[in-house]
């Protein structure tokens, strides 16, 4: 598969302004940012501008987020790429909104649990694990949110397995409700800040992980991707950016533990954006640098967003969180997919064990089947004690017991995988154990499954995930109607591989041919039948997706004209303003001279 990420990149950084609360109508604070365009955020009192990946209003949903910047974000992580996403600002600028959101626009992180599902069904020749965990680092401390006795976990570092915390709790999941159940059991263990400014404000860093295990349904195949989201839910930044000492020294401990981590990333965050840097970066300095270490030197791409207060009383904060979001913009990183060993992988380990657990279940029903069954007669009888036959009966019943527990571990095992049929089932039970949520989240991956076809041609990797998809299909529909020509006389035995993707589904066809020629001609036929369906596909393709695909793109074109076009005309308005202040002092300073020309005459 050709390696997309195999080249430099930016972090994406967006800025997302919150609406106006009732708190802040009531007081006498006015608007000091305005959206100027589609990646362009303006200061409403002056002429700044700043350019970000995307500017989002206060009328932006999650949703629309979600579709700019992260569904892409999950078809990589669903390819075996790690993400981040991260959400920056004050107190009360949005974070939580953004990631969480609420019934009505349901956040990131839940669109993120939709689509991964809904992916998962999409994905008909792959098999899936999902791991989940959820922790925060408060006073520097890193506490488990799904366990609340797991407090000041460590971070273990090895050239292996990189930057992990040492005894979070890892949760496999196998259904969205079970994730939002987490979801909720850790929000019920966060730290509250409670402060005026934002009553349910949190005052510590959450990281939810999400750890994507993927491989090929073939059950040769030992081909496999792994990757982890990261969504981040960062403490409010006040203090980190600008005044940091005299606000520091204001704070509490607290809010300095806060601060330590904020300020470090700030200083990271720094040195990495200045190519020329050869200064040291202190990621060791705070748990929280020393989590993101790996991602923000390439291991995951990036995302960024950060929100900020509309209002004016809030300017030196959202300024601050401005030009932090603007040294984000300058690090570039150089992706690559995962490469780890077979021995990482939860899901080789667990198709390794159903294997062995199988095949004993295999030994012990043949051994059972192989003890005489008992009839009523011997059961009566007086000398039954002695019976060889009552004697291997008696073993009998240790056997069906081990049986029953091999039986129970492989459903516990294969519980534990996801495919696109046991999805669908699912999916079923949680309509039928309806809750508002559920009924959200199921018409969400609906709708995200909607997306994925339509956007299949105009994404690399869903293209290439489609494309995989179309040829597995054909390979079988080809394999269902192949002619086996049976042996003859001088019989040529031929393995032929179908072509490029046999590799791929670890399966050989088999064609048993009376000659060469007969061996040269079937190549030859197979060849045609596959010119064939690709002609036809093609066509059908076009019919089909191409217009949708066409319009979609236009609109974007389009919008993206507009949003141009609007931060040309603010460049345009700035230049004007500033053509007449130079005129003003020209004319000011010729007044000037002329003034001094005549004292001199007159002198
Ligand atoms: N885009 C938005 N649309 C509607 N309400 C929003 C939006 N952004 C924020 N809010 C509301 O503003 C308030 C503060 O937002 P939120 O709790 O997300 O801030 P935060 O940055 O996470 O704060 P803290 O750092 O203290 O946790 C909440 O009541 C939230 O519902």
């Amino acid at each position: 598969m050709e390696n997309i990420n195999q080249k430099e990149e930016s972090i994406t950084v967006a800025v997302r302004i919150r609406p106006i609360s009732q708190l802040e109508l009531s007081s006498d604070s006015t608007i000091s940012w305005d959206v100027a365009g589609p990646t362009t955020i303006k200061e409403s009192n002056g002429n700044r501008l700043y350019i970000f990946d995307k500017v989002y209003d206060e009328t932006t949903s999650n949703n629309l987020i979600f579709e700019d910047l992260c569904e892409i974000m999950i078809w990589r992580a669903m390819e075996g790429y790690n993400n981040c996403l991260l959400c920056y600002g004050e107190t009360g600028s949005g974070k939580t909104f953004t990631m969480q959101g609420n019934r009505k626009d349901p956040g990131l992180a839940f669109l993120s649990i939709d689509t991964i599902f809904a992916y998962m069904q999409y994905a008909t020749t792959k098999e899936f694990i999902i791991r989940c965990s959820y922790v925060e680092i408060y006073n520097e401390s890193i506490n488990d949110l799904l366990n609340p006795k797991g407090l000041n976990l460590q971070i273990k570092e090895d050239k292996k397995n990189g930057i992990k915390i040492a005894n979070a709790t890892e949760e496999v999941c196998h259904s969205v409700a079970q994730i939002h159940s987490l979801l909720a059991l850790g929000e019920a263990h966060k730290q509250f800040s409670g402060t005026k400014i934002n009553p349910n404000g949190s005052s510590s860093h959450c990281i939810f992980s999400i750890i994507i295990e993927s491989k090929l349904r073939s059950s040769e195949s030992e081909i496999f991707a792994i990757s982890t989201l990261n969504l981040i839910d960062l403490a409010g930044s006040e203090g980190s950016g600008m005044n940091i000492q005299s606000t520091l020294a204001s704070k509490n401990r607290e809010m300095k533990h806060i601060n330590k981590s904020l300020i470090t990333l700030g200083t990271v965050i720094m040195r990495l954006s200045d190519k020329a840097n050869t200064v040291h970066i202190p990621f060791r300095d705070s748990k929280l640098t020393r989590l993101l270490k790996s991602s923000l030197e390439g291991s995951a791409k990036i995302l960024l967003i950060c929100n900020i207060s509309p209002c004016s009383q809030n300017y030196d904060e959202s300024l601050s969180t401005l030009k932090f979001a603007q040294r984000a913009k300058k690090i570039s990183q150089v992706l690559s997919k995962n490469n780890f060993a077979e021995g990482d992988s939860l899901i080789l380990e667990i198709y390794k064990d159903i294997r062995e657990l199988s095949l004993k279940l295999c030994e012990i029903e043949t051994k059972i089947s192989l003890i005489p069954i008992i009839n009523d007669a011997e059961e009566e009888s007086p000398l039954r004690e002695h019976s060889p036959v009552r004697k291997e009966h008696s073993g009998v019943e240790s056997l069906i017991k081990e049986k029953l527990q091999l039986q129970n571990s492989l459903e516990r095992l294969s519980s534990m995988i996801i495919n696109s049929e046991k999805l669908a089932v699912n999916n079923k039970d949680e309509i039928n154990d309806i809750n508002e949520f559920a009924e959200i989240s199921i018409k969400n991956q609906e709708r995200r499954r909607t997306r994925l076809s339509i956007m299949k041609d105009s994404s690399p990797i869903i293209k290439e995930e489609s494309k995989f998809q179309e040829k597995v299909a054909r390979s079988r529909q080809r394999h269902e109607n192949s002619i086996v020509i049976k042996s003859r006389k001088n019989t040529l035995e031929a393995d032929i591989k179908v072509p490029d993707i046999s590799f791929e589904v670890g399966r050989k066809e088999t064609y048993l041919l009376d000659s060469v020629d007969e061996f040269l001609e079937f190549q030859e036929a197979q060849r045609a039948k596959e010119l064939n369906n690709k002609g036809q596909e093609n066509i059908e393709d076009l019919n089909k997706s191409s217009l949708v695909l066409i319009v979609d793109e236009q609109d974007i074109l389009i919008s993206d004209m507009e949003g141009m076009l609007k931060e040309k005309d603010n460049q345009i308005s700035v230049l004007k303003d500033e053509l007449e202040l130079c005129r003003s002092n020209m004319a000011r300073m010729q007044q000037q001279i002329k003034v001094l020309k005549e004292q001199r005459k007159a002198i």
